[in-house]
């Protein structure tokens, strides 16, 4: 049997995630109990488990624009969220075989939507795509036996804001890191005939999937306080936490160059950890005083993070080492 999981509107990332991994972790699954879980997130981007997170972002207008950024348990590419995207989730018992898998979570979906007249399917592995453009990305993720498979549904997004704030700067970053593969997209509700609220849209779902001609017949788990504090817990344990988000990327390493006319050239090389600055090198033939080693001393140990690399250089004076280089441009060479 098929249960409701209702995460009472909360439209916070952290704990979403927090309720998503609780559930699967903790929720009695078995042949006869499996759960489904929606949940919307205000804007986030929510990158997959393997990512390198600061070669999937656009830093600046993440930070201008409030975006929170997590990690998530699945793997897979880096994807936009807001109020307009609703997210599904089926947990159930592991079967193996986690390709096949796609098409049997994707398909109560696809069917839903192509009752609304919206022309969707599976394509390539893991996207439901209408008339070739990519609505909903998905991805699964499987332990101790159990899985989820999860979804975007991308229904009236701000399509521009999944585009900007996916743009990465094509500077040179080289790292393992899973890279995200970018598509066209477009919003189901571009190709409703009728146009209706998200909310609306929630419940056609809701009563196709369970086969009911009143969302009030759809059996539902309800969360209880127990549930709330220990998803509370996994939410400041782990999506909260920068260690987790921005630390748990794979290495990489960062080589950026520039000519400032009539100072000189500049080169720096760094070596990234967890999300840390281990090593870094500064060439160029800019005319300094001090020792460049100092500047390169001063940021190891620091943060792979714009505010944390000003912070550690705020009572250097950058031009006795780097000659006349501005602050702006010593911290894009660094960042
Ligand atoms: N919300 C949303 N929905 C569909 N496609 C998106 C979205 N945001 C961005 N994109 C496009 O997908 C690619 C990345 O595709 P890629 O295939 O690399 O990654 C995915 O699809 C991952 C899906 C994860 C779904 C989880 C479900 C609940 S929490 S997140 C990106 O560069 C954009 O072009």
């Amino acid at each position: 049997m098929l249960y409701f999981i209702d995460n009472e509107g909360i439209t916070d990332p952290f704990v979403n995630l927090a309720i998503e991994e609780y559930a699967l972790k903790h929720l009695n699954i078995d042949d006869d109990q499996q759960y489904l879980l929606f949940y919307v997130n205000g804007p986030s981007i929510i990158i997959g488990k393997n990512q390198n997170t600061i070669e999937e972002i656009n830093t600046d207008y993440v930070e201008k624009n409030n975006i929170k950024v997590v990690r998530r348990l699945s793997g897979g590419g880096a994807v936009y969220h807001d109020l307009g995207n609703l997210n599904f989730s089926f947990l159930a018992k592991d079967e193996g075989n986690s390709f096949s898998n796609f098409a049997k979570f994707t398909k109560p979906v696809t069917d839903a939507l192509q009752r609304l007249g919206v022309n969707a399917e599976l394509s390539g592995r893991n996207d439901i795509t209408a008339d070739g453009r990519k609505i909903s990305g998905n991805a699964q993720f499987t332990t101790k036996g159990r899985m989820f498979s999860h979804g975007t549904l991308m229904f009236d997004s701000e399509v521009e804001n999944v585009v900007s704030s996916l743009k990465v700067k094509s500077e040179k970053i080289r790292s393992k890191g899973i890279k995200s593969i970018r598509s066209r997209v477009a919003n189901i509700s571009e190709f409703l005939e009728e146009p209706m609220p998200m909310d609306e849209f929630k419940k056609i779902l809701l009563k196709y999937i369970f086969d009911v001609t009143d969302v009030k017949d759809v059996p539902q788990y309800k969360l209880t306080e127990e549930d709330w504090n220990k998803i509370n817990e996994i939410s400041k344990e782990r999506y909260q936490r920068w260690d987790w988000n921005y630390g748990r990327s794979p290495s990489f390493n960062i080589q950026h160059t520039k000519r400032i006319e009539g100072v000189g050239s500049y080169d720096f090389r760094l070596d990234v950890k967890k999300g840390v600055i281990e090593n870094c090198t500064i060439y160029g033939d800019f005319f300094g005083i001090g020792e460049v080693d100092t500047v390169e001393n001063q940021l190891k140990g620091v943060k792979y993070d714009p505010k944390a690399i000003r912070e550690a250089v705020s009572d250097l004076d950058l031009q006795h080492y780097l000659g006349k280089i501005e602050e702006d441009d010593f911290i894009s060479l660094v960042y």
